[in-house]
This record gives structure tokens, C-alpha cells and sequence, in this order.
């Protein structure tokens, strides 16, 4: 398997990486894994070193999640927990590797089938830049744990922690070949998704692209697991617990900058508690600490790129022109800490008077931007919701059970969340309806989605022989 995986992606071989994309700034480099004890992880974009290095487990978080909110630009606080979802996923699918199992079958005559669960080959794993070390764990540890190799390729925007994560398995003992970081964009990606040795690849990123994956694949009768965006509701009922509805809605919307698929974008609130619910939520909004993602201290650190914040500042622009009321944020954000002047930062923002015909209502705007709708009946707001090609995720505040369990059957969407939000643990799968994709990613499930299924007939007698 690992010399198959080598020539997948000649050069590949784990925390070895072979950089193809000129335009990220690991061009021409190569990252090798160092092998001193305890030192510092050294990050050096001038000379394109990046060194991970042993340490106990709390150590290597903090440094990991260092990196990553170098990587990403995400607040130090949420980095930690992307760290610990990714290890608790590695943990959970390494116990369940020794747990695959197939069925026996007993046939007239003593005869009986059985099943055995086996791997289906080089999987590729290509990922988003939202949550580059917490992607790269969902994809390759169900991967390696059901007997697969797996060519992972980040995001070019984030090429760092993913390659962390190669020198993890490495220093665990994963053979060399088994796990790999290839480096590039589109052109790599489309490699990897072409080629003959590939036999599945597990995507994350935006519709366009998926389908450009599900196309190339389809060439090659390769299966595909596809996590792709959404525009999920949040519908928040009168006799909710306000003070945890509010929570939610944060939640909800403003983690990672609010670059996060399965956020719950359209928040439908009752029309009976619109103004005390507005209050309070653009209270906390307004509070959100923006600013060095390095700072215990702060909620909301930068978004990806330039593009990106003048992307998400446009579709605000575009809000207002089309009749939303902006209670607060939306703005370009400049710290006052001279070495973050230029950093891709701003105000989070809350959006009134929406409807549902606008476009920020409509579109992924994957920023910190809340569009609020109001609602009167749950029949009216579960159309409504359920008017969309997206179906990652949903959520409801409601104190009346029945009412919780009867919009979580009629919301059209892989997740519904009752009285929470953007919550994964990795016992519990993860995936969309309609245009957010399909297949899993954590939860027993996705094994079904890195393996397959070999039958065995097994005859006790003689053969029937009708010749
Ligand atoms: N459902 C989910 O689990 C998640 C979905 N997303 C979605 O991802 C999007 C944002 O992420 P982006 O990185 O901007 O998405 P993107 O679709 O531009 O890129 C995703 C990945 O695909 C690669 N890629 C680009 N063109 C390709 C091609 N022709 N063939 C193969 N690979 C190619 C990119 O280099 C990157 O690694 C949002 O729409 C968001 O909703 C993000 C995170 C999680």
C-alpha cells in the first residue's frame, strides 16, 4: 500500500512534502520532520521551515494550535479546541479499528456466508482552509483506521498544520507512505482526483468545486464523500430559554470569523420576542473582542485573505442596498496594535429587517455576518427554512419537546440541533442534504464511506449441477 500511495504522488511520503503550487509561500521548499526532543516548533515562512516537535500531549496542543491560528487566523481559544476534536477523532476511530466487523450468514445445508470489511485503496483527502488540522484528522484517521493510505492535500491558504499532522502519524509509528501531504490548488487537486490508483476521494470545500470533484471521480467510477457549503436556519420559537437561544445564535455564527459551513446563517425568531431578542444579541455581538488571534483574550480573530473580507464586506454592502438594517458590525476592523493594521479583520454584524428573497439571506456568505428573520407559525417557518438547495445543518430553541422532535423531522438537513448549535462530537455523524453533499464524516457510519465489502459463500455440500 505504500508504494502504491508513492505513485499516487511521486515524492509524497509522510511528513515529507512535495510543494507543486507556486503560489503559496512554501514554493521550493521541503518541510522535513526534525528529530530533536523538546524543542520549540519553529515556524519560518522566509526560509519555509516548519519543524513540529516532540513533547508531551499539552505541550504539543498549545504549539499545534499555535501554528494554526498562524495558519488560519483564528482566535487561540477555538484553535485549541479544533486540536482537541482532532485528536479525540484519531482516538475514537483508533478504537474502532480493532471493532470492524463483518456478518455471518447461515445458508440451507449447512452452507453460510460471511462479510469482511475491506479498504478500499489510496483514499484522497482534499480540504478547505476553515479548519485545516481539524479537516485533515476527520479524513485521515477513519481512512488509516479501516486499513486505507490517504494523499491528503490542504487548502493552498493553509499548507501548515496538515503537515503537522504527517509528522504525528510518523512519530506514532504510521509506515512511511501511508499518509501524505501533497501541497497545491486546483491543479493538484484535479491530479489527485484523476488519477487511475485513486479509488475515493473525501472533499470539503465550496459546490462549484465539489462538483468538479464528483465529475473527475465519476470518470473513474471513484467513490466520493462530498462536505460542501450551506445557508442552514436557526429558528428560535417564543417560549425558548432566551438567555441559550442567544447563546446559540452566536454560536452559530461566529466562530472561526464566521467562515464555518454548517453555520446557522438565517436565524427565523418569533415575532413575538424579535425585540428582546435583537437587544440582547447585537449586546454580545458588540462585545466580541476582535483582534491579535494570538490573545487569550479574543473572540474573533482575521478572516482567510484580502479577497475573502472584501467578498463578505460586499455582500454587506449589497444587504443594505437591498432594504437590511445593519444594528451593528460590518465593518473593515483595524486594531489599534500598529503590526495588525493590515490585518483582514472585521466587526461582526448582525442584519435586520431581512427577507428572504435578499441575497445575504440566499447566498454562503462564510463571514460574521447574522441575517435575522422574523416568523409567525412553524408551518410558515419550516417552508421557509426548508426554501433552499443547502441542507448541512439546522437548529431550534424551543421548550416544547414535541414541537423540537417534529421540526427536526421536517427540516431538510443533515444536522438538526435542539436547543444548540454547532456542536461535533465525533461519535456523532456529520454531513449534508441536497446541495451540501453526501456521505459522513465522524461517527461509527463513516467507516462504511473508507471501506468495502467482500462476501465469501462457503459451500458445505456437494454443488448443484444443472449441466
Ligand atoms: N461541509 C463542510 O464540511 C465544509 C464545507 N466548507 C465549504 O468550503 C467552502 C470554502 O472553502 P474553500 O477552500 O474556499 O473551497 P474551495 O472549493 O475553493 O476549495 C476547497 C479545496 O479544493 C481544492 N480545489 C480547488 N479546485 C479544485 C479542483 N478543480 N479539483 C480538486 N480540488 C480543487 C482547493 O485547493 C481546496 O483544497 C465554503 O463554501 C464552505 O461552505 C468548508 C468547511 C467545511
Amino acid at each position: 500500500m505504500a508504494q502504491a500511495i508513492l505513485d499516487v504522488m511521486p515524492g509524497a511520503s509522510t511528513g515529507t512534502v512535495q510543494v507543486s503550487d507556486p503560489l503559496n509561500f512554501w514554493a521550493g521548499k521541503r518541510v522535513e520532520p526534525r528529530q530533536q526532543k523538546n524543542a520549540e516548533p519553529v515556524f519560518e515562512p522566509a526560509t519555509g521551515d516548519c519543524f513540529f516537535l516532540l513533547g508531551s500531549r499539552w505541550e504539543k496542543r498549545e504549539k499545534i494550535a499555535k501554528l494554526e491560528v498562524i495558519n488560519n487566523g483564528k482566535s487561540i481559544t477555538e484553535a485549541l479546541v479544533d486540536i482537541d476534536i482532532a485528536w479525540q477523532c484519531i482516538e475514537y476511530y483508533a478504537g474502532l479499528a480493532g471493532a470492524l466487523a463483518g456478518q455471518h450468514v447461515q445458508l440451507p445445508g449447512g452452507a453460510f456466508a460471511y462479510t469482511r470489511r475491506e479498504p478500499l485503496g489510496v483514499c484522497v483527502g482534499i480540504g478547505a482552509w476553515n479548519y485545516p488540522f481539524q479537516i485533515a484528522a476527520w479524513k485521515s484517521a477513519p481512512a488509516l483506521a479501516c486499513g486505507n493510505a490517504m494523499v491528503f492535500k490542504p487548502s493552498p491558504f493553509t499548507p501548515v498544520t496538515a503537515v503537522i499532522l504527517a509528522e504525528i502519524y510518523k512519530e506514532a509509528g504510521v509506515p512511511d507512505g501511508l499518509f501524505c501531504v501533497v501541497q497545491g490548488g486546483a491543479e493538484t487537486g484535479t491530479i489527485l482526483c484523476q488519477h487511475p490508483k485513486v479509488a475515493k476521494v473525501s472533499f470539503t470545500g465550496s459546490v462549484p468545486t465539489g462538483k468538479k470533484v464528483m465529475e473527475m471521480s465519476a470518470k473513474g467510477v471513484k467513490q466520493v464523500t462530498l462536505e460542501l457549503g450551506g445557508k442552514s436556519p436557526l429558528i428560535i420559537f417564543k417560549d425558548c430559554d432566551l438567555e441559550n437561544a442567544v447563546r446559540g445564535a452566536l454560536m452559530a455564527n461566529f466562530l472561526t470569523q464566521g467562515q464555518v459551513c454548517c453555520n446557522g446563517t438565517r436565524v427565523f425568531v418569533q415575532k413575538d420576542i424579535m425585540p428582546q431578542f435583537l437587544e440582547e444579541v447585537v449586546k454580545r455581538t458588540k462585545a466580541i473582542l476582535v483582534g491579535d488571534p494570538l490573545l487569550d483574550s479574543t473572540r474573533m480573530g482575521a478572516l482567510i485573505n484580502k479577497p475573502h473580507l472584501e467578498k463578505v464586506l460586499g455582500f454587506v454592502s449589497q444587504a443594505k442596498l437591498q432594504g437590511a438594517r445593519v444594528l451593528c458590525g460590518g465593518e473593515r476592523f483595524v486594531p489599534s496594535d500598529p503590526k495588525l493594521v493590515n490585518g483582514y479583520f472585521m466587526s461582526p454584524c448582525v442584519l435586520d429587517n431581512c427577507r428572504d428573497d435578499m441575497t445575504c439571506v440566499k447566498e454562503e456568505i462564510f463571514g460574521p455576518v447574522m441575517s435575522v428573520l422574523p416568523f409567525d407559525t412553524e408551518e410558515e417557518v419550516v417552508q421557509r427554512a426548508n426554501n433552499t438547495t443547502f441542507g448541512l445543518a439546522s437548529g431550534v430553541f424551543t421548550r416544547d419537546i414535541s414541537r423540537a422532535h417534529r421540526v427536526a423531522e421536517n427540516l431538510e438537513a443533515g444536522t438538526c440541533f435542539i436547543n444548540n448549535y454547532n456542536i461535533s462530537p465525533v461519535e456523532v455523524p456529520f454531513g449534508g442534504y441536497k446541495m451540501s453533499g453526501f456521505g459522513r464524516e465522524n461517527g461509527q457510519v463513516t467507516i462504511e464511506y473508507y471501506s468495502q465489502l467482500k462476501t465469501v459463500v462457503v459451500e458445505m455440500g456437494d454443488v448443484d449441477n444443472y449441466f
